[in-house]
């Protein structure tokens, strides 16, 4: 079935947020697992919890706070996600992306995601970021699109470009930044991959994402992208890379009866 919002109902939230807060932020940040504390940097802080919002999602994942907090960032006023909405949670991915719109109604420009994200790719340790260039959305190849039912004209048209979702001068501008901040060692641009989860990945799924040119794979981020493109956001996106896939230390796939060296039978 279908469980999509109205347009009233992105705008009743947004309107309650603005008679609630004197910021109007221009940028947006969406921290995944374990960077919420990216909020506190904000200055001049007013924050709501997502259970005192009116229509907005709730967190149920651990390392997620579920707060929305305004302030000033060096001279930029922002709205950070403490808290992001994952399809595994059991929420459609119209409630997933629900807060990109809300953003959008309040004036913002920019969007900027985080994640956490297992790297496929050999040169990506735990540890590093990984600048998004591009990613592959999984579940929305297979049908699963916050985009999907009547589309909302007032947001975007019926089928948006998804060619350049990650704006090129921003990613540009990170690795300069990261260059000058002296950890450009750490930082790298790669191709993230959205999978539905729960459960991470078998050696055999991770194997075909690496061939198929993925370098980080999480549980997020790409049906958020999706939504923010198709209303006109600039979007900007880094993975913290918080594991490796061990699919390249595993034996080769296939295994002859006729060299049974490399198993470990229980015994008949
Ligand atoms: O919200 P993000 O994408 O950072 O969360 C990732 C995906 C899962 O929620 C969790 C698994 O480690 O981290
Ligand atoms: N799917 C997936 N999500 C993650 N989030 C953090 N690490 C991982 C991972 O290895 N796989």
């Amino acid at each position: 079935g279908y469980y999509g919002y109205d347009h009233d109902d992105y705008q009743k939230t947004a309107d309650w947020l603005l008679s609630q807060t004197k910021h109007r932020p221009q940028v947006a940040i969406i921290c995944g697992s374990g960077l919420g504390m990216l909020a506190d940097a904000l200055k001049c802080q007013d924050a709501f919890h997502y259970t005192d919002i009116p229509g907005f999602p709730q967190s149920t994942v651990q390392g997620h706070a579920g707060r929305l907090v305004f302030g000033e960032l060096k001279g930029k006023t922002c709205v950070c996600m403490q808290g992001r909405f994952h399809m595994y949670e059991g929420h459609s991915l119209c409630k997933t992306t629900f807060p990109v719109r809300v953003f959008k109604l309040l004036g913002v420009e920019t969007l900027i995601v985080t994640n956490a994200a297992g790297s496929l790719a050999d040169g990506l340790k735990p540890g590093d970021i990984m600048i998004i260039k591009d990613h592959v959305n999984f579940p929305g190849l297979g049908g699963f699109n916050p985009l999907n039912g009547p589309n909302d004209d007032k947001f975007g048209p019926r089928f948006p470009a998804m060619s350049a979702c990650y704006n090129p001068g921003l990613r540009c501008l990170a690795m300069d930044i990261a260059k000058q901040q002296g950890v450009a060692e750490l930082v790298q641009e790669g191709v993230y991959a959205a999978v539905g989860g729960p459960n991470f990945e078998t050696i055999a799924e991770a194997k075909l994402m690496h061939r198929l040119g993925v370098d980080a794979v999480g549980m997020s981020t790409a049906p958020e992208v999706v939504v923010a493109v198709h209303c006109g956001l600039r979007v900007f996106g880094i993975s913290l890379i918080t594991n490796k896939a061990e699919a390249f230390s595993s034996p080769p796939n296939l295994l002859s009866a006729r060299d049974t060296s490399r198993c470990r039978s229980p015994g008949i």
